[in-house]
């Protein structure tokens, strides 16, 4: 690779935590914290904000007696990994003083002082305890990243801090330190100069042609030409960074025996089993050298020992929601800048180090990004959207809600018209019964509605099984499709020609049947850590319904183990993805999905074969679980359905549906134009077998306007304030 080293970061060398920048500010940090409900904490990666911040507030005593300090991470890996780091530096068990607490895992107790936490286990908890009371100090870590549920944080704190005596620290990498001061009424900036050890920087003198090779030239020339020390590789998905492994492996095994020093390649990506991921912070022998490839989710937050060397392509996969078509297109994009600056952070933190980025110095300045784009304004919002609606805020209007940056118009309204679909919310945009059983389950919207419904019609336990093992994202080891064959020992043809459910349902419930046993796994090509970690999530949400029921009764559903079963779970599913409704053309395998902007898609290829029957037919009617383009519109975990499950829901999906209202807005009479808009309601609740009353659809552009008008007025508001 053509390369020119650039700029040496020349900072001091550090070793001890007292050394690290945040440290020897401790005093000026606790003091700015005391003094001011919202502190903004700027600091250069490694400096140490994350590991740091949530010890100083408890020493200094601004953490309540009694209460705790939580710090969210954006990642459930780092939110792991550095409550063990800040466990062991302050000589306690993890679990008892330092704990964490991630989706499906909580190590805390009554003890506990210091929580890390996911940004969205930090969601659930306000739902349960509105007040956070737990807490009288929340840091909100890596506010950089920009991620969907810290930005909904953003909003929800806010309010909060102005409501009770909490304190609120947002910390950062980026010097965009304005924006989030201004969001939060001026709050003060406190700049930690400095990190920790020196990273060099080298930028490729021309754009590689691959930028996969050239990620892979790199990491074999850095290991047969450079001294010791570990190396992170960056790569955007889970089958490049296999492909790499095996690369790297197949170049060290060709080369004669004393020219190429012995190496350890290990994946990092957010599917591998828990177990496997925290592999790369295991000791390992230092003569062998360990190479790392990973993707963004190593990005931020962690602390692999050992790494002296970051190889950076300058890329990473995006998932983007289109409203439209309610397609996710996965698109591999340049990073920001920020996220350069957060990937060469990553060397320099237990010793100096060196970062090769495989782009150029005038692609880092002229093409690529300053900052990450919010995740908010790139994914579908159901689940955000129903989330504020349980909430019950006083006068909320989703679409005029405090968010630092709004998302498009047209992704609120594509969630609230999903919503109001499912039943999750009235005409009114309040949360239904249904919306609010919804939101208390940890699963995303489609399979939380279907596991409603599976209540209603007594399948529970087998809909329970199946959200679980599509929670858990790899149940298979290697492709899908290379474990088929021997699946057609536990599932027969007809359930094949049902879609992916009815075949994760049998799988499950062979593998209960024999005793949980490992031996089953190999067989069937499964992976031992995701089965198990179906078994608990399954284990959880079978929990939430007996805790309804109050009552002791395990056996959930009358029908398991019975075409019968199969049938309700089915439908119940159809109950849950009734706005992913495909039609299969005329003698023809390709599909139409239904609603305001029907697609023209196709099962994936490695499904599609299964399902076909003997005339190499596919079902006429299927639900989805995502529409997802990488070459062509692919339709991803598919069931088969019965038409008259659905004549109801293909009657309302084509009706059109009054957004302001659903959206809560509350109007005033400037607003005169919605206000006749928001007319042609009558008072209605929504059940899922009850279409609504159609109203005149409020375009996007009177929603914008209202918003525009929404603003103005509250600005005016501020600024006659502010001349008081
Ligand atoms: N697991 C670990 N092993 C060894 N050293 C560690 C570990 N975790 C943290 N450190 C040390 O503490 C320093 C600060 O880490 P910390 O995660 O608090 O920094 P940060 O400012 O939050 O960085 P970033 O924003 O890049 O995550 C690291 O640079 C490293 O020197």
């Amino acid at each position: 690779m053509a390369r020119a080293v650039g700029d040496d970061d020349d900072h001091p060398s550090t070793s001890s935590t007292d050394d690290l920048p945040v440290s020897r500010y401790a005093n000026d940090i606790a003091s700015a914290v005391k003094t001011n409900a919202v502190t903004v904490v700027i600091g250069e990666t490694g400096s140490g904000k994350t590991t740091q911040i949530a010890q100083i507030l408890l020493r200094s005593g601004v953490v309540a007696d009694g209460s705790a300090v939580a710090v969210t991470q954006p990642r459930r890996v780092a939110a792991v990994s550095v409550a063990k780091r800040v466990a062991e530096e302050m000589g306690v068990e993890i679990g008892k003083e330092v704990g964490y607490s991630v989706r499906f895992e909580d190590r805390t107790c009554r003890l506990t002082r210091i929580k890390y936490l996911t940004d969205g286990t930090l969601l659930r908890e306000l739902l349960e305890d509105p007040t956070l009371s737990r807490y009288s100090v929340v840091v909100l870590d890596e506010a950089h990243e920009r991620s969907l549920h810290t930005d909904i944080l953003f909003g929800l704190l806010k309010k909060l801090v102005s409501a009770r005596e909490l304190k609120l620290v947002i910390t950062s990498a980026t010097l965009d330190s304005e924006k989030f001061s201004t969001y939060f009424d001026d709050a003060p900036v406190f700049t930690v100069p400095g990190r920790t050890f020196p990273v060099q920087i080298a930028h490729a003198t021309e754009a590689p042609k691959s930028y996969f090779q050239s990620a892979i030239e790199t990491v074999v020339d850095v290991h047969v030409n450079t001294g010791p020390g570990d190396m992170l590789v960056f790569l955007t998905g889970q089958e490049e960074i296999e492909k790499a492994c095996r690369a790297v492996e197949a170049h060290v095994r060709s080369m004669p025996e004393g020219e190429c020093p012995d190496v350890q390649v290990l994946p990092l990506y957010a599917s591998l089993p828990p177990d496997m991921q925290s592999r790369v912070f295991h000791p390992h022998d230092p003569n062998v050298r360990r190479i790392i490839f990973a993707t963004n989710i190593a990005e931020t937050s962690l602390t692999v020992p050992g790494i002296v060397f970051v190889i950076d392509p300058g890329v990473v996969k995006q998932v983007e929601y289109d409203a439209m078509t309610g397609m996710n297109a996965l698109k591999v994009v340049p990073i920001s800048s920020v996220q350069a600056k957060q990937r060469a952070g990553r060397a320099g933190r237990t010793q100096a180090g060196r970062c090769y980025r495989l782009y150029t110095k005038d692609a880092l300045e002229l093409d690529m990004p300053a900052i990450t784009r919010p995740e908010i304004q790139r994914t579908c919002l159901v689940g955000t959207i129903l989330y504020l609606k349980t909430l019950n805020l006083k006068g909320l209007d989703v679409m005029t809600f405090d968010f630092l940056d709004p998302p498009d118009t047209a992704l609120i309204a594509d969630a609230l018209r999903q919503l109001y679909f499912v039943g999750a919310i009235d005409p009114d945009g309040k949360a239904t019964s249904i919306g609010r059983e919804m939101s208390s389950l940890p699963l995303e919207p489609c399979l939380s509605r279907a596991m409603v419904e599976a209540k209603r019609l007594d399948c529970v336990a087998d809909t329970a099984t199946v959200a679980a093992m599509l929670s858990v994202e790899r149940v298979f080891l290697g492709q899908h499709r290379d474990a088929t064959e021997s699946l057609h020992e536990l599932a027969t043809h007809e359930d094949f020609l049902l879609g992916d459910h009815a075949v994760l349902l049998r799988i499950y419930q062979a593998w209960e049947s024999s005793g949980y046993q490992r031996k089953f796994h190999q067989r069937y090509s499964l992976s031992d850590r995701g089965m198990e970690f179906a078994r608990e999530i399954r284990k959880q949400l079978l929990g939430v319904f007996k805790d309804k029921r109050k009552s002791d009764r395990n056996d959930f559903d009358c029908f398991s183990r019975t075409d019968e079963g199969l049938n309700r779970l089915r439908q119940s599913l159809c109950a849950g993805f009734v706005t992913k409704i495909a039609h299969r053309l005329p003698n023809h395998n390709g599909y139409r999905t239904l609603g305001e902007n029907s697609t023209l898609c196709q099962v994936h290829p490695s499904m599609a074969r299964q399902l076909a029957d003997k005339d190499g037919l596919l079902p006429e009617w299927i639900v989805y679980h995502e529409l997802i383009t990488t070459s062509r519109p692919f339709l991803r975990h598919v069931c088969k359905i019965e038409p008259e499950w659905i004549s109801k829901q293909r009657e309302l999906l084509s009706k059109k549906v009054n957004i302001h209202r659903l959206s809560g807005g509350v109007l005033s009479p400037g607003d005169a134009e919605s206000t006749d808009a928001a007319s042609g309601h009558e008072a209605d609740t929504v059940d899922a077998n009850k279409a609504p009353v159609e109203g005149r659809r409020i375009t996007d552009e009177q929603v914008s306007a209202a918003r525009e008008r929404f603003l103005a007025r509250k600005k005016q508001k501020l600024a006659k304030l502010a001349g008081k």
